[in-house]
């Protein structure tokens, strides 16, 4: 295994308040890790610190080797780490494939200028190619502000990857998303970016989400991280049950041993 990211002893601070306390998390290529917590647990803050949108109090962030802690975000993007939002950030009346050709276009620039619409048709095979990795090609020529939810989604993630990145940040991304869409969502998620061995770290407060696509998960709690292993374990835990998830959620792994035990 490589390690990608390494956190040490990550503190943020504001004023008398940690957001985040001794964060020491190590991420590795390819890998897909769950976070979970409650409301101002610190998660994203720690998404944040790693991402160059807030510079940590103390502590330090090693990505592939070199210290990154207080970059700039254009400077983290283009290292190869990137994030995408709970709200989409899409140009909603234009379509899909204008969309991505925008985020195409501005990851190919040195110095992002004014943009101009591409007419370049290897750049549309790449947005095509793109947009057939996520599933969503079908859709390149409809609006944005016309597509459920999930769509929308998954085309600001896919345009979150047009610089290729080892590791995403994703927050919350299956916010918005209908129940009955959920899971299919984050399948088509995740083997997307399993196929270019894109490490994805995500924020979630569905545990069924986090059960079924993250192998492993950390629990953040007050600005520090209350447990850190395989999921399984991680939601078993008594600290991690008492204050984030509640003693009453029942893994579905768990319940249908229970239910095969009964049969
Ligand atoms: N810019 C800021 N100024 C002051 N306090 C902040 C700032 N950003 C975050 N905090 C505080 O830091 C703590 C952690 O917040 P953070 O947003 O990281 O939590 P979170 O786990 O992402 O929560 P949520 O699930 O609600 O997004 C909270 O107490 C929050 O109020």
């Amino acid at each position: 295994m490589t390690t990608i990211l390494e956190t040490k002893n990550l503190e943020m601070k504001f004023g008398a308040v940690y957001a985040a306390k001794d964060i020491n998390i190590s991420i590795q290529a390819g890998e897909v890790l769950g976070v979970i917590g409650s409301n101002g647990a610190g998660k994203t803050t720690f998404v944040n610190m790693v991402t160059g949108y807030l510079k940590p109090t103390s502590g330090d962030i090693i990505y592939r080797g070199k210290s990154i802690a207080g970059r700039p975000t254009r400077e983290v993007t283009k290292l190869g780490i990137c994030r995408s939002f709970q709200i989409p950030q899409l140009f909603p009346e234009l379509p899909v494939i204008e969309n991505m050709l925008i985020a195409l276009t501005i990851a190919k620039q040195d110095r992002p200028v004014l943009f101009q619409p591409a007419i370049d048709g290897a750049l549309e095979d790449e947005a095509h190619a793109l947009l057939a990795r996520f599933n969503i090609d079908g859709y390149a020529d409809q609006e944005i502000q016309t597509l459920p939810q999930g769509v929308r989604k998954l085309v600001d993630i896919a345009m979150a990857t047009v610089t290729e990145p080892d590791l995403l940040f994703l927050d919350e991304p299956t916010s918005g998303v209908s129940a009955d869409e959920k899971m299919d969502f984050m399948r088509v998620l995740i083997d997307a970016l399993q196929t270019t061995r894109t490490a994805v770290l995500f924020i979630e407060h569905d545990m069924e989400i986090v059960e079924a696509f993250s192998p492993r998960c950390v629990a953040f709690y007050e600005g520090t991280i209350l447990a850190d292993g395989p999921t399984a374990e991680v939601l078993e835990n008594a600290k991690v049950r008492e204050f984030v998830i509640g003693s009453e959620y029942h893994r579905s792994s768990s319940d249908s041993t229970q239910q095969a035990g009964a049969t």
